[in-house]
């Protein structure tokens, strides 16, 4: 079937309407395929409100087609815009930006201003699953195992050792993750095991792996107390569960945005490495004044920016493994909490701050959030998201609650992905 497509849309597809035929009209999801494109597409499964096709070829390409240069893209389930320069990624995740939370009933947007920096190389953790002593990620849309050859998008010394730890014994080890700093001076390892693996085993693998890439410092095997698989592949995912064995430094020090950080196994931290200094400055800015709280704070990359500026930071945090790092590095007056914004939010006497940054997992703040964040009346709250349709959503909320939208920033953390982070400022 011919198609032209239309516009990108959120999750990677172009989109094209039937031009023939009884279903006319009706909507088709293409992968691969950017705006203006004439393709070749055979429909692999009809929904009720729209169709989603394979691409078959592309009869008249787009100006910014590009030949991708991974040679799992298409395949692989990690990249879906290789096919696209980087300069259309960035319109087309302003145009998918723009549309979502106008959709939502967001309108009168100021300008969406986008930040960016170097679009390879940029991850500073990627986790890979492992079968048959083989590294790799899923296949696209499915869940089954795809064996990997290289990732562009991965800090090289991160592939490096992929690559090593593939020729040592890895049997009962269902995930491995992988994480550096900034100047890929250091290197973590986190094993995922369906069984316990003993301490004596993860030394002689660590050290072997150190004997090869000497920037290893820590290596942990990280059991998960609940199944955390319905995010798998998501690219903020942390690996939430407990340490069972420990090899070497039980976190990472990473230096980020003048600061120090130390990021456990298992706990969060943003992952491309070249944009984290801009994220942390679009976040304080020349914010200051009496009381801030960070909300969803992770390790406490913004808590430590803020704790110069203002008098009490509160940061609130619930996963464990971030918990423990965000209060080693909260000193008084500052306090760091171990709850969920919304059991936070729910305190009695909680005075009205300042300023607020909240940092949400995908599926943002959520109504009751929102309701008791616009009832607080807060000068200003910064808003770090990395899904645009709960973004979206919660804006309205706050929007009806007499907050206006002063910024918007695209801060593209996940080049050559259609994933989209954005900071926003409101303000009353
Ligand atoms: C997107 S991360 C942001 C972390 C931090 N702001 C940063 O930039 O490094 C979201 C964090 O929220 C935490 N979290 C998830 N649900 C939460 C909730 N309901 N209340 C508080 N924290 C939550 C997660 O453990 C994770 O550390």
């Amino acid at each position: 079937m011919k198609l032209r497509i239309e516009k990108a849309i959120y999750g990677g597809n172009g989109l094209a309407r039937m031009t023939e035929g009884e279903q006319a009209g009706k909507a088709v999801f293409v992968p691969f395929a950017l705006p203006g494109e004439v393709v070749d597409a055979g429909v692999r499964a009809s929904k009720k409100g729209f169709s989603e096709a394979e691409l078959l070829s592309v009869l008249e390409p787009a100006p910014e087609r590009v030949v991708a240069p991974c040679r799992h893209f298409g395949v692989c389930g990690g990249c879906q815009y290789q096919h696209a320069a980087y300069e259309a990624q960035l319109a087309m995740k302003r145009g998918i930006l723009r549309e979502t939370l106008e959709r939502a009933g967001v309108r009168q947007l100021p300008e969406i201003t986008v930040h960016s920096a170097a679009s390879w190389h940029y991850r500073n953790r990627i986790r890979l699953r492992c079968e048959n002593n083989r590294l790799g990620y899923n296949r696209r849309g499915s869940h089954v195992f795809l064996p990997i050859a290289e990732c562009p998008i991965a800090a090289p010394l991160l592939w490096q050792a992929a690559q090593t730890l593939m020729e040592l014994p890895l049997e009962g080890i269902a995930e491995v993750e992988l994480f550096t700093d900034a100047s890929e001076s250091k290197l973590q390892l986190t094993l995922l095991a369906a069984k316990p693996i003993a301490s004596q085993r993860l030394a002689r693998l660590s050290e072997a792996l150190q004997a090869k890439v000497p920037q290893l410092i820590g290596a942990s095997v990280v059991q998960a107390d609940r199944d955390q698989r319905g995010h798998r592949g998501q690219p903020d995912e942390s690996v939430e569960g407990h340490v069972a064995a420990q090899w070497g430094e039980p976190s990472l020090p990473y230096a980020a945005a003048g600061q120090s950080y130390r990021v456990q196994a298992g706990g969060f931290f943003q992952v491309n490495r070249f944009l984290i200094d801009t994220m942390v400055s679009l976040v304080t800015a020349d914010r200051s004044g009496q009381h801030a709280w960070d909300l969803y704070a992770g390790a406490g990359l913004f808590t430590a920016a803020l704790m110069p500026r203002f008098a009490q930071v509160t940061a609130v945090e619930i996963g464990e493994a971030s918990f423990r790092e965000l209060s080693s590095l909260v000193t008084a007056p500052h306090r760091a909490l171990r709850a969920t914004t919304a059991e936070f939010l729910r305190r009695g006497k909680l005075q009205t701050p300042d300023l607020v940054v909240v940092d949400p997992p995908r599926a943002g703040l959520g109504a009751e959030v929102v309701e008791r964040l616009g009832a607080l009346q807060a000068r200003q709250i910064v808003y770090v998201s990395c899904d645009p349709a709960t973004f979206s959503r919660d804006a309205a909320g706050l929007l009806q609650s007499g907050y206006t939208l002063a910024e918007l920033h695209l801060v593209d953390m996940f080049p050559q992905t259609f994933h989209l982070e954005t900071v926003t400022v409101f303000e009353r």
